[in-house]
């Protein structure tokens, strides 16, 4: 295998030439809509933010032998492990057909300020006081997951919109009952999800106005109605978990994804209206036709199952991957009454690194997002049966027959993004959180709530 990782250069043309696109908690994405040029067009640019715990990050002379390039800051070397992390050890977990790492570029550092500048006002304002990190010489250039630019498409969908629809769906298992759980909250944590749990933190912080009915576990079960039942439920009540793309627009999200805040059935009407404007769906089943065929691709494909076996790496649980934490770093353990760390206690210190090492895969996993972006050349309405269609993966297909009838075909690609690495330095507060959760959750939820199982 050839570990070599080039560092492209490019000129990335005037930074008016590149338009914001989204951003989560670290990265902030723009895509190009400047002059034609082949190297950019259906391409997007991921940047990181300033990281506010970074304490310096002078340029040194890069140390990484797999890497070809002159001279690489702190940042750039976070960025190029990262990468390597993506490609070598997430990819082959969840299957390269839905990654797409990009290519490395470097980057004038003038561009990067330029552009920061640019795209400030089209920010979510919760967002924008983290400026993009200047300090950094490497992006990375992606194809953009909400068009189909790389794809070629019978002619007859030329004038068809683009639909994607981004999921980030959250933890899609639940621990099993350890020895060494805190025994005050082990009945709920084995019971209900992490998701449904933490929807209870997030309203007493007034992240969220309304606790979704949103189920991670619903997602992953491979119950065709239980998954088509959390679709309409994010779409509902999209919070920071559903976005959805209309030739390459966002469009549509919660008001913690960057959107506005609105109600259940401000939502449903805003979906049916906005897909109806792009002469995508027509009728009063849009959410329904449209969660239907969400589902049927996600179960013609192994991307869930996928992402929940990498999830379920995390074997331990945090409560005891942060027993084995504070061990590896020598800490005192205090006893607790009728906790048993017996199982933990025989790990030796390979066996310890490695739970380590697969949680923090896990967590990776347990915050990406899927793109699905599709595409159709006939109105979706109340009487258009679904089954009759064929949905087709346009990567595993990419050389359709023009002549062919494509009136009952949708074409449809599928990406996993946000893939970083998870930090070490995290897991004391990942336990702290956790017992955060549990705590109000176990304080708030109604007698009657039904569980995750
Ligand atoms: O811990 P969680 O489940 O709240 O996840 C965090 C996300 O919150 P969410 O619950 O999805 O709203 C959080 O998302 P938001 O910023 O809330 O949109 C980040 O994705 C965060 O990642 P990082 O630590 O900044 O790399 C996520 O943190 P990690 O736990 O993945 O590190
Ligand atoms: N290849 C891509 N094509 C199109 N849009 C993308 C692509 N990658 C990311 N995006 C958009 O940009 C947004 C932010 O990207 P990303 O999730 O990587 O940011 P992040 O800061 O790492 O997120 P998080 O808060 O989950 O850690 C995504 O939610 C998605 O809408």
């Amino acid at each position: 295998m050839n570990n070599k990782i080039v560092l492209s250069n490019f000129d990335l043309g005037a930074p008016e030439y590149w338009s914001y696109k989204g951003e989560g908690a670290c990265n902030v994405v723009v895509s190009y809509t400047g002059p034609h040029n082949p190297n950019f067009n259906g391409k997007v640019l991921r940047f990181k933010k300033y990281d506010k715990k970074k304490i310096f990050s002078p340029p040194i002379a890069s140390s990484n032998s797999d890497i070809i390039s002159e001279e690489t800051t702190v940042s750039d070397q976070k960025e190029i492990e990262l990468y390597k992390y993506v490609v070598d050890v997430v990819s082959p977990l969840i299957g390269s057909e839905y990654v797409y790492p990009g290519e490395m570029i470097r980057v004038d550092k003038s561009f990067i300020q330029k552009l920061d500048q640019h795209i400030f006002n089209d920010r979510p304002v919760f967002r924008s006081t983290l400026r993009l990190d200047y300090s950094q010489s490497i992006g990375f250039l992606i194809s953009d997951l909400t068009m189909f630019n790389e794809i070629s498409l019978p002619s007859s969908f030329s004038h068809s919109s683009v639909l994607c629809i981004e999921i980030k769906p959250k933890w899609g298992f639940l621990p099993k009952s350890h020895p060494y759980l805190n025994k005050e909250y082990s009945c709920l944590k084995t019971c209900y999800c992490r998701y449904c749990m933490h929807q209870y933190t997030k309203l007493s912080q007034n992240q969220i106005s309304t606790i979704s009915n949103y189920c991670p576990i619903d997602l992953f079960s491979n119950d065709v109605n239980r998954q088509m039942y959390s679709i309409v439920e994010l779409l509902c009540n999209p919070q920071n978990n559903i976005k959805i793309y209309c030739d390459g627009e966002l469009e549509f999200t919660g008001s913690q994804g960057g959107g506005v805040e609105r109600d259940r059935e401000s939502s449903i009407s805003t979906i049916s209206n906005l897909l109806k404007s792009f002469k995508l769906f027509k009728g009063d089943q849009v959410i329904n036709q449209l969660s239907q065929m969400i589902t049927t691709i996600l179960r013609k494909e192994t991307v869930l199952s996928k992402i929940k076996n990498v999830q379920m790496l995390d074997r331990l649980d945090i409560e005891g991957i942060y027993y084995l934490y504070k061990k590896q770093n020598g800490e005192n353990q205090a006893s607790i009454d009728g906790v048993d760390y017996s199982e933990l206690d025989k790990l030796d210190k390979q066996e310890i690194e490695k739970e380590i090492s697969d949680f923090l895969l896990s967590s990776t996993l347990k915050d990406c997002s899927i793109m699905i972006s599709m595409i159709f050349n006939h109105t979706i309405d109340d009487n258009t049966n679904l089954d009759d269609y064929q949905f087709i993966n346009s990567t595993k297909n990419p050389h359709v027959q023009s002549t062919d009838n494509n009136n009952n075909k949708l074409y449809y690609k599928i990406g996993i993004v946000d893939l970083d690495t998870k930090k070490y330095s995290s897991i004391p507060h990942y336990f702290e959180h956790d017992q955060n959760i549990l705590k109000e959750f176990k304080s708030n939820k109604s007698q009657d709530l039904k569980t995750c199982l």
